[in-house]
């Protein structure tokens, strides 16, 4: 993954709300192809890190480079409060992410998506009925309409029961087999060493550590990344 071209160029990022800083001087890439997870404790500067790269706030220092111009349209994003259309069901929902993108698919194709999300049998049912994981995964589909070559998910598998947590995972796994680079949150650390080619620690608004899930174990001699986490963020 490290030879992968760059993607997102993120330089000294600092953003502050009032006096406090809760972004701190974070650098960071996202590779081509590859599966990053970025980790840390509540309130780190994870959600607003990720809203710098997305360019959904603006730093108050630091600089955000895309590859491509026209990188913005290719990402898909889900983030924690990514809205749907209550009143709409799930094939209306994504008939308005696709109209959103200006794409004309047909209800075939939408249902083909729907069903690769795990919702082939709630296609019909509103929206604000479906169940929260369902829910997510809807988000979900909704964030992949257009293909996104780079997918950002915040906390994709938080609050599901562990059949749909599981469904989450395999289409994040999927989805990066198919090459698709997944930027994604997590308190789960066992899912992100199942899942990340690389691993982003941040705490108090910092890089605490960055690696591959193994180099990580290795450089600190951790025997799982939780031990790691609770190393790096002790005190
Ligand atoms: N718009 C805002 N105005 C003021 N403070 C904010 C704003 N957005 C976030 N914060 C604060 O910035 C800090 C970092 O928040 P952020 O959501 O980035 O953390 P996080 O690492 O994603 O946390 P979590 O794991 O709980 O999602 C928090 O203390 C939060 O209260």
């Amino acid at each position: 993954m490290a030879n992968q071209p760059v993607l997102i160029r993120a330089a000294s990022l600092v953003k502050r709300y009032g006096r406090r800083t809760v972004v701190d001087g974070i650098s960071l890439s996202v590779n081509a192809g590859e599966v990053l997870a970025v980790i840390g404790p509540n309130g780190a500067g994870k959600s607003t890190t990720l809203d710098l790269i997305l360019r959904l706030r603006t730093p108050d220092e630091g600089t955000v480079e895309y590859a491509e111009s026209h990188l913005r349209r290719r990402i898909g994003v889900q983030l924690q409060s990514t809205p749907l259309f209550p009143g709409f069901t799930a094939l209306e929902n994504m008939r308005l992410a696709a109209a959103f993108h200006r794409l004309r698919l047909r209800d075939a194709e939408l249902l083909r998506r729907l069903a690769a999300c795990g919702l082939a049998d709630a296609a019909k049912t509103d929206a604000a009925r479906l169940s929260g994981g369902q829910q997510k995964r809807l988000a979900i589909a909704m964030a992949l309409v257009h293909d996104p070559k780079l997918l950002f998910l915040d906390e994709p598998t938080a609050a599901l029961d562990p059949r749909a947590r599981r469904e989450v995972r395999e289409l994040i796994g999927s989805l990066a087999e198919g090459g698709t680079s997944v930027v994604f949150t997590s308190h789960e650390m066992e899912e992100v060493h199942r899942l990340a080619d690389r691993i982003v620690f941040i705490g108090a608004g910092r890089i605490l550590a960055e690696g591959t899930p193994e180099s990580l174990l290795d450089a600190y001699h951790a025997p799982d990344l939780e031990q790691l986490y609770l190393r790096l963020t002790a005190g």
